[in-house]
């Protein structure tokens, strides 16, 4: 495809996104004035309706919860393209399947849809997530590197924007989080399942890790703080700079994820893991979990816009284009000799 051809492609992608995502925005407000959404995303604040909600007795709790779950005997589909929503209206439980052939990569409308779902479920007050994919051997690639090779400014700003807001909203996430990873998770498929407040994986020939040195990228600082707060930091130290992709028992012994299953058994783990978490008070869950994310959060929500030019000037730089340009042809390579 030419380049010319390739810039207008991207300037209508980006068009569709910028409208998506407006409408996002305005959902997001909505969202805010009922109090559902944790956190500013703008500052690291605690929104007050969420602090009058930590407060409230645990009868007026209760009888909140059971108002939530009739709501939720009316309320219980959605769906786009891209992804298969679906809520189990008894529990209260979503489940989010990623379907985007042929591996599930985070482009700029796939992590639109990801950030206007999750704030969906947040607020028709979904207790419990599980992330999952339909598609055989994947939960995902990671990002689009078609996003960071050769790109336009705009659209990667555009882009990594959204990445930061899907990273903020999940890992603060007021639902109990669970990932269910019954494929490959490299990289930023590795970064979503750590923003789970559980993983579960199938076992077999797979790999999750963070692998961007092998591309001759560096994971920013969030990346890398999410690893460490859930392997550690020597275990981190050594995996980010290997680009270490762990098979699942490797995985599980360092912490990376919390069980290994048959692949049949991940379905039934992840439901029983979730019935034991639903049985803990939610708002004092959902607090203990900031106590130990927030300075995570804070730290990318200080420095949003400072980590966007950092994004766009290391990934501009023509040593890391080159760099990106051979792992995609070694990519494409090796799928076409399959
Ligand atoms: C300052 C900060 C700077 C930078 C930070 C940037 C952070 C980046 C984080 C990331 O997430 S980078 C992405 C890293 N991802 C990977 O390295 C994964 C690469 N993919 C694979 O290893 C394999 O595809 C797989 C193990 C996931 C699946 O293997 P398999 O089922 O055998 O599929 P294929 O390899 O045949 O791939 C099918 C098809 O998909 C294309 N593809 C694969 N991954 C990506 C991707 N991440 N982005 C775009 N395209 C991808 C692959 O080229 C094949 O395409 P064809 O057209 O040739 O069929």
């Amino acid at each position: 495809m030419s380049m010319a051809s390739k810039s207008m492609l991207n300037a209508q992608a980006l068009a569709r996104s910028r409208l998506s995502y407006r409408c996002y925005n305005h959902l997001s407000k909505i969202h805010v004035g009922l109090g559902s959404t944790p956190y500013s995303t703008k500052n690291s604040k605690v929104t007050a309706s969420h602090q009058a909600h930590s407060l409230l007795s645990p009868c007026k709790l209760l009888s909140q919860q059971k108002a939530t779950a009739r709501k939720f005997s009316q309320r219980s589909l959605g769906q786009d393209n891209l992804l298969d929503v679906s809520v189990d209206s008894s529990s209260g439980v979503a489940t989010l399947k990623m379907q985007k052939p042929p591996v599930n990569s985070f482009s700029l409308e796939f992590l639109t849809s990801l950030c206007i779902n999750l704030d969906k479920l947040h607020s028709d007050g979904c207790r419990g997530l599980v992330i999952g994919s339909s598609l055989p051997k994947i939960f995902s690639a990671g990002l689009e590197i078609t996003e960071m090779y050769q790109p336009d400014e705009a659209r990667l700003r555009e882009f990594w924007r959204t990445l930061q807001e899907f990273w903020i909203k999940l890992y603060g996430s007021q639902m109990i989080t669970i990932a269910a990873i019954t494929g490959h998770s490299p990289a930023g498929g590795c970064l979503v399942s750590m923003c789970c407040d559980h993983r579960v994986m199938a076992d077999g020939k797979l790999t999750i890790g963070l692998n961007e040195t092998l591309l001759g990228i560096v994971a920013p600082r969030w990346f890398s703080d999410t690893l460490i707060n859930t392997v550690g930091h020597r275990e981190a130290e050594r995996a980010l700079q290997l680009g270490k992709l762990y098979s699942p028992q490797e995985a599980v012994a360092v912490g990376l994820v919390d069980q290994v299953v048959p692949l049949e058994s991940v379905a039934a783990t992840v439901e029983s893991t979730m019935a034991q978490w639903l049985k803990i008070p939610s708002h004092a869950r959902h607090l203990s979990k900031l106590q130990l994310r927030q300075p995570t959060l804070d730290r990318l929500l200080h420095t949003r816009q400072e980590d966007i030019d950092n994004f766009v000037s290391f990934i501009t730089k023509e040593s890391i284009q080159k760099s990106l340009g051979m792992y995609l042809a070694a990519l494409k390579q090796r799928s076409k000799a399959k």
